[in-house]
């Protein structure tokens, strides 16, 4: 109470009333994607909130973010982050949620080396175009009866798949531990362990941890997350296997990561991984690679029912430059095309996968745009409202691929009113991989097939649901 009475001598920045105790916590809504706009309309691109006892500091302006990710005072928060979040990365032990320090570095660079360089990019191509082929041939035996497809469960399996092909040499086809068909289920149930709201994310400390054990918070999240673990549990445990093959260039981030585990007393200084090391590993590859690249060829798709306009110039883009005999799409394809890469850029615009990036926070006292920030305060950069910002773009909310014909404005970080892969050293270290499957996938349903919707219902609910990716398609023409 006295701490709320007090008056400042910092010039904070402004924000909605905070109540006693639970501060903002009873507008956390104000943060959906819906209305992160509210915020910044009523109280400016610098907002000050304070869920529980944790300050949140919410960036929507261009100018804001840039600040925010050029200040190198800042490390992506692990402390003050969900119980949800810290559970599923194994008390943040993948790079995803692990503070900055010399360990995420290690992680970090390993992770650069054997997943996400351009020669590991190169080498696995096959692999995508492989499992890209395997989508068209199910696909086109659900267009010869023209019937409706749940595009969103294809497209989760299909990166689910190259995912685990390429970062675990999993296949999941005739995986024992994980039907191909209910992954997409599988990867909502990952996504709904972060999501678990629960009491301490707000009181930290006792207090916070008894209310959740009296409430069966922690009972309710245990189960879900038994599950995610046994799954990856499994996927360690094919790792640790005496039988399998260690050819060298068959060998994953996993291996390389049990190889250094073993070899630790022999290495003197170098990382040392943990089994918590690992499964945060596999965990962050799979939960971040898979959901942000399959809803961004989700969205895509649904944009593009929704404008006849933009589906018309993309395929006619598609099927002139590539001709109308080919029996398969490769990568090489990709690279001739320029329109269609400008739709994959403008869905990433209006439909960024983290729309609030990962959380930070600061270390010390920063300022920000003339505001000061207290050290250990989670900043949030709203990539979602900057990419919507009426003053950085014209019809803010169309999906128009048309604005990026004159413009270089790009999606690789050092544009900060285009931020879906973030900025700075937290940049997303798999955009090359994502965009890749991304444009991939979807280069293979517009030049195989024409789409269309199910029933009227469904054309009705996507022109008044804006916020809502359809799942449901019909395949009309082959
Ligand atoms: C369209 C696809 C993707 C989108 C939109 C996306 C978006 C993002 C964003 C916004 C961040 C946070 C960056 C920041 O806060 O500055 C991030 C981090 C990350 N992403 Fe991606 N991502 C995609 C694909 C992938 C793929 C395919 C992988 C791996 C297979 C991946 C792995 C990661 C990891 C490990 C991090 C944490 C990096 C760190 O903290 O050091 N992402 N991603």
């Amino acid at each position: 109470v006295l701490q709320n009475l007090k008056p400042s001598k910092w010039n904070l920045p402004p924000g909605p009333l905070k109540l006693p105790i639970i501060g903002n916590l009873h507008q956390r809504r104000e943060l959906h994607p819906r209305n992160r706009l509210n915020l910044t309309q009523k109280y400016g691109p610098v907002v000050l909130l304070r869920f529980g006892y944790v300050p949140v500091v919410v960036i929507s302006s261009r100018d804001a973010a840039e600040e925010v990710l050029k200040t190198h005072d800042l490390e992506c928060c692990s402390r003050p982050e969900t119980v949800g979040t810290r559970t599923i990365s194994y008390n943040c032990k993948g790079i995803g949620f692990m503070p900055y320090g010399e360990e995420w570095k290690a992680l970090r660079k390993l992770a650069v080396i054997e997943l996400f360089s351009m020669k590991k990019l190169q080498s696995f191509r096959y692999i995508r175009e492989e499992e890209s082929d395997l989508l068209v041939k199910k696909l086109s035996e659900s267009s010869s009866s023209q019937s409706v497809v749940n595009l969103n469960k294809t497209l989760f399996t299909l990166v689910a798949s190259i995912i685990c092909r390429i970062g675990f040499r999993l296949n999941l086809q005739d995986c024992e531990f994980i039907d191909e068909d209910s992954i997409a289920e599988f990867v909502q149930k990952c996504e709904s362990v972060t999501r678990t709201s629960m009491f301490s994310d707000f009181f930290p400390g006792r207090f916070g941890r008894f209310i959740d054990r009296v409430s069966g918070q922690n009972t309710r999240l245990e189960s879900i997350f038994s599950e995610v673990d046994s799954f990856l549990q499994n996927i360690l445990d094919d790792h640790l296997k005496p039988g399998r093959r260690r050819v060298e260039e068959s060998s994953d981030i996993i291996d390389v990561m049990i190889d250094m585990m073993r070899n630790q007393d022999k290495d003197g200084d170098s990382f040392k991984p943990t089994t918590d090391n690992l499964k945060g590993m596999i965990s962050d590859i799979f939960i971040a690679g898979v959901n942000t690249s399959a809803s961004t060829m989700i969205w895509a798709m649904t944009e593009l029912i929704r404008n006849p306009r933009v589906m018309k110039k993309v395929q006619d883009e598609i099927r002139r430059t590539l001709g109308n005999n080919k029996e398969r799409i490769t990568e090489q394809d990709v690279t001739k095309l320029h329109y269609f890469k400008l739709m994959v850029k403008e869905t990433l615009r209006l439909h960024p996968a983290a729309p609030l990036l990962l959380p930070r926070e600061t270390l010390t006292h920063i300022k920000i745009q003339g505001y000061d920030i207290p050290p250990k305060t989670k900043i949030l950069i709203n990539a979602y409202a900057i990419a919507r910002d009426p003053e950085l773009w014209t019809n803010p909310d169309d999906f128009n691929p048309d604005r990026f014909l004159d413009s270089s404005v790009d999606y690789k970080g050092l544009n900060f009113e285009l931020l879906p892969f973030g900025s700075g050293r937290r940049i997303c270290p798999g955009m090359a991989l994502g965009v890749a499957m991304v444009e991939l996938g979807l280069l293979n349903l517009l030049y195989f097939f024409d789409w269309g919707l199910p029933e009227k219902e469904a054309a009705d609910k996507i022109i008044t649901g804006n916020e809502v990716a359809l799942d449901l398609f019909q395949v009309l023409h082959h």
